[in-house]
């Protein structure tokens, strides 16, 4: 099998599926659902090479969860094709939407037995309703509708996708460079998840694990002059503010983190790395909704945080209900699942020697469940 890589299309919008997490993101158990697509196809065949496409900002994401190599997509599931097949050595390539969840053992069994005799091998399921093409009936004993995946000789595809046409499948390009292609038969079971209304039809999915994430938040930022004191996004009056690349709000900062490491997505710095200058001085609600908005559409709801800012001066309590009103607004959780604490360190440490503040943060997330939508 090892002249067969496995190319699994993960890197599109999910613009019709209409819901803020895309369906690459639904969680099936405790899997991503891009993930789960692949575990399926790898235990139903051993593949060497696995290309994943992901969109360019979700390719760290992918990274975090598998080892298989990960390849930014394009603006069309056709350039997203050929960016992989930049890393295709193999004779064949074995291409498939990570849309088609319930992909079928038999249906992989039926196009591999094929390898070989043709340049693409493509399942397919018959018309079962009368088919009208530009409003004439026709012989739908004619019509093939298409799935995936298809098996295509790497050369070959790679030469299709030349072609000045767009193509919404690879049987399609290779069969207009005039290539011979056999379809085989599909099955109803990997129907394409693409608008929400479809899940209700993907039997092989197993609904999101009750799993609560907890992740932890640290973070500390030396006190400096000329900046404003900001703290959970309120301005504290102080005669000294926190030095940093963005606005230095630390308690934002370990937010951050802890809800990155609930994820497993790693950290602040990679999401927003301080050598970036889009982020120079910026407001740091301005990244906890950015982190907020990324974690609502990788699948995660936000359940509760802890926070906790460690400093001698100045004195916090009178700040407190701004603070949790501000970015509990942000997050949209009530107020009463975001705790903020405040204390000194005795004089003890750095802070207790008024050089700087540091910030301690835990959130929780669960999974999104989409069986409520
Ligand atoms: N630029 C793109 C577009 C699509 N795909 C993938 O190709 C498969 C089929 O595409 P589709 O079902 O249309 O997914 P989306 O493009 O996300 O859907 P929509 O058109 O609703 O945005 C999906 O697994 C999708 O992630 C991709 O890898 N790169
Ligand atoms: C490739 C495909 O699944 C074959 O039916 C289909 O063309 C993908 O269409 P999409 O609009 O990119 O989902």
């Amino acid at each position: 099998m090892s002249e067969i890589t496995l190319v699994l299309l993960g890197a599109g919008a999910s613009s019709r599926f209409t819901l803020p997490v895309k369906k690459q993101w639904l969680w099936i158990g405790d899997e991503p659902l891009w993930l789960y697509v692949l575990h399926r196809f790898t235990s139903f065949a051993q593949f060497n090479n696995i290309i994943l496409t992901a969109h360019p900002q979700e390719k760290p994401l992918f990274e975090k969860y598998s080892n298989a190599l990960v390849i930014p997509g394009g603006n069309t599931r056709q350039e997203s094709i050929r960016n992989a097949l930049e890393h295709v050595r193999s004779e064949y390539v074995l291409i498939s939407d990570i849309a088609r969840v319930c992909v079928q053992k038999e249906v992989i069994e039926r196009i591999l037995e094929q390898k070989g005799k043709a340049d693409c091998i493509a399942p397919y399921v018959p018309a079962v309703d009368t088919v009208m093409y530009k409003n004439e009936t026709i012989d739908r004993s004619e019509v093939k509708l298409i799935q995936t995946p298809q098996l295509s000789r790497t050369k070959i595809l790679q030469e299709a996708l030349l072609q000045e046409r767009e193509f919404t499948d690879e049987s399609s390009a290779i069969k207009a460079l005039g290539k011979d292609v056999v379809y085989v038969l599909g099955s109803e079971k990997q129907r394409k998840l693409t608008y929400k209304e479809d899940l209700h039809y993907l039997d092989c999915l197993q609904p999101p694990a009750n799993t609560q994430r907890v992740g932890m938040g640290f973070d500390v930022h030396a006190f400096c002059e000329g900046r404003p004191l900001m703290l959970c996004g309120v301005e504290v009056p102080h005669h000294l503010g926190l030095a940093g690349h963005s606005d230095a709000d630390v308690a934002i900062h370990a937010i951050i983190d802890a809800l990155m490491g609930a994820a497993g997505f790693g950290d602040i710095g990679e999401l927003f790395p301080d050598s970036n200058m889009e982020y120079k001085d910026i407001d740091s609600k301005v990244l906890l909704q950015k982190t907020a908005t990324l974690l609502r559409q990788c699948g995660f709801t936000i359940v509760q945080i802890d926070l906790t800012i460690m400093a001698q001066a100045p004195k916090l309590l009178d700040f407190k209900p701004a603070m949790q009103q501000t970015i509990a607004s942000l997050l949209e959780l009530p107020p009463h699942n975001l705790n903020i604490k405040a204390t000194t360190t005795e004089k003890l440490g750095f802070v207790g020697r008024k050089e700087g503040i540091a910030a301690q943060a835990i959130a929780t997330l669960k999974y999104f469940d989409w069986r409520k939508i």
